[in-house]
């Protein structure tokens, strides 16, 4: 396997976090004086400072060749099958996932890193346990990688400078970019990166600050790197012209992160009172008047900017053993694609090879022969703060089923996720790390708001409890004691229990549980 951390590439990440590290810091603590400033007032809105930015003529950089079509984009981690299984898809985009669908267990960073190098150089194989052999294909385009590194939140604690642990958002893009940007870019490719979970133009401004560094110290040309981002929280979607605006000269679209958008409404807003109380997460769909109008403005920014607007990921799975999974599968993702091609959007996502030709029938449908939809004449609405927060049109209402289903899934993906699985497939349903943060804020908002649920009872951390044991005696009853046993289902309930009922909201449940790796990796 390629080696990784070879001198200069590690110093290369030292210098980026000597350069930005404490900036990154900073804006992690503004996050925090934004929120209870929005706490304590109950109100955000779109920032006075920055009106002649949204109000101003300006483009973002042309697209390259590559990234001019992405009407299909597969997701997924990046370990070594599922990277020639996306590139093969047949969906233009590849996003290689150190992010979401990811644990940030060393050997995932560091393999995912060695996958990719490999899968850029055109050298990556693969054999299963039962002797199937993998390879890249050669009768038809190879997906574009775009990498998708950490959120600025998570530290990567196996790399220190001066004893302090460098941004696991550093290391994934430094690694990257140093090993593979010249390379991509002899190719005719780029260094491409999907930017997640950002809350402010600043941190997209920190972004562009480390793309302009790196293209400089590496000699790449500058206006190289493509980055887009995932509009996946609620103060960003006040600052999408702003973010697009600060990475203009590598901007190449913004998203629409629908599941980490959900969580982030939700943490937002926990203690904001009943006007900011959810349904039942499966019942928020992206019909809800809030989800709408996020979209509606994501089209209508991007498209203003000349910036593509993705589509988010539908989380139904299909089934190549169960027809009637299969079926309903591809139903939901049709219907979630016609929707957004019918919205305008570029392109989507899909997390499964066989939902690519679902996506890609609907968008060609939509585009014909135009690679995108930038053509299309931007709607003429205006989307107003309030539309942003109306949570109260929301249909549906907190259930006792979706309280269970909520300490279910959430016990399941994080015992998953400690054990280095980031995405799984729960009830033909994708989780990913943005579920189980829903279903544990959800808990924490409807403790916190005395909630009542359709069976009258009001929700109270006993009743969670009580249900957590109830959930874990039927999780043993259908895994079996010895998978019960070896799993990590005693981590999962204690960082579970912890993140969903603790007085004090953690911002992150990756953050404990990645202490709890970190503890299991001393130990072992
Ligand atoms: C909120 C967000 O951020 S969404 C984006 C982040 N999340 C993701 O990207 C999740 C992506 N999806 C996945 O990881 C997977 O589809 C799962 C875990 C949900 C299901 O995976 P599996 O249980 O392997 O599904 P299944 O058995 O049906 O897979 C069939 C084949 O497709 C492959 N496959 C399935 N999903 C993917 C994928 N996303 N990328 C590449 N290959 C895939 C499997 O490796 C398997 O290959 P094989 O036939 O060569 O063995
Ligand atoms: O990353 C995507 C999301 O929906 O969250
Ligand atoms: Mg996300």
């Amino acid at each position: 396997m390629p080696e990784m951390l070879t001198p200069e590439a590690v110093e290369f990440v030292h210098e980026l976090h000597r350069e930005f590290g404490a900036r990154r810091n900073e804006l992690l603590a503004a996050r925090q004086v934004r929120r209870a400033e929005v706490a304590r007032s109950g109100r955000l809105d779109f920032l006075p400072g920055t009106a002649a930015i949204r109000a101003g003529n300006w483009t973002v950089a042309p697209a390259p060749d590559d990234l001019r079509d992405r009407r299909v984009e597969m997701t997924g981690p990046t370990d070594r099958k599922m990277t020639i299984n996306a590139l093969n898809s047949g969906a233009r985009v590849w996003l290689a996932d150190q992010e979401d669908a990811s644990t940030p267990h060393w050997h995932n960073v560091i393999g995912g890193q060695q996958n990719l190098y490999d899968a850029i150089r055109r050298t990556i194989t693969y054999t299963s346990e039962a002797g199937k052999e993998y390879t890249l294909a050669t009768d038809h385009r190879l997906a574009t990688i775009v990498m998708r590194p950490r959120g600025w939140h998570l530290d990567e604690r196996h790399v220190e400078v001066d004893g302090e642990p460098v941004a696991g958002a550093i290391v994934d893009f430094g690694l990257y970019f140093f090993h593979n940007a010249a390379e991509l870019i002899a190719r005719g490719s780029g260094p491409y990166f999907y930017l997640p979970k950002l809350e402010s133009h600043l941190e997209a401004r920190l972004w562009n600050d480390i793309f302009v560094h790196a293209q400089d110290r590496l000699g790449i040309p500058q206006g190289s790197v493509r980055a887009t981002v995932l509009i996946e929280t609620i103060p960003a979607a006040f600052e999408m012209d702003e973010i697009l605006y600060e990475l203009r000269d590598h901007a190449s679209g913004l998203n629409a992160g629908r599941w980490d958008y959900l969580f982030s409404v939700i943490k937002y807003f926990r203690d904001s009172g009943p006007d900011f109380v959810l349904p039942d997460r499966n019942a928020v769909t992206m019909t809800a008047p809030f989800l709408r109008a996020y979209t509606r403005l994501l089209v209508q920014t991007c498209h203003r900017r000349g910036a593509f607007a993705m589509g988010g990921m539908a989380a139904f799975i299909p089934s190549r053993k169960d027809p009637e999974v299969n079926e309903l599968a591809f139903a939901k993702v049709r219907a979630d694609k016609q929707r957004e091609a019918g919205d305008g959007f570029d392109g989507s996502w899909v997390a499964h090879p066989d939902l690519v030709p679902i996506c890609r029938e609907v968008f060609d449908g939509v585009l014909g022969d135009r690679p995108n939809q930038l053509d299309k004449p931007v709607e003429d609405v205006v989307i107003a703060a309030a539309d942003l927060i109306d949570l109260r049109s929301t249909p549906g209402e907190p259930t006792e089923a979706g309280l269970r289903n909520n300490v279910r899934v959430g016990l399941l993906y994080v015992e998953a996720w400690l054990r280095g699985n980031g995405a799984v497939g729960i009830d033909n349903l994708m989780e990913d790390a943005a579920t189980a943060e829903i279903a544990r804020s959800q808990i924490w908002q409807w403790v916190h708001n005395q909630v009542k649920l359709d069976t009258g009872e009001q929700v109270t951390a006993g009743l969670v409890e009580q249900i957590i044991v109830d959930e874990l005696e039927a999780i043993l009853e259908s895994v079996g004691a010895d998978t019960f046993r070896a799993g990590q289902f005693g981590s999962a309930r204690r960082i579970f229990t912890d993140v969903a009922l603790a007085d004090t909201y953690a911002d992150f449940l990756t953050l404990p549980a990645y202490d709890a790796v970190l503890e299991a990796e001393c130990a072992s």
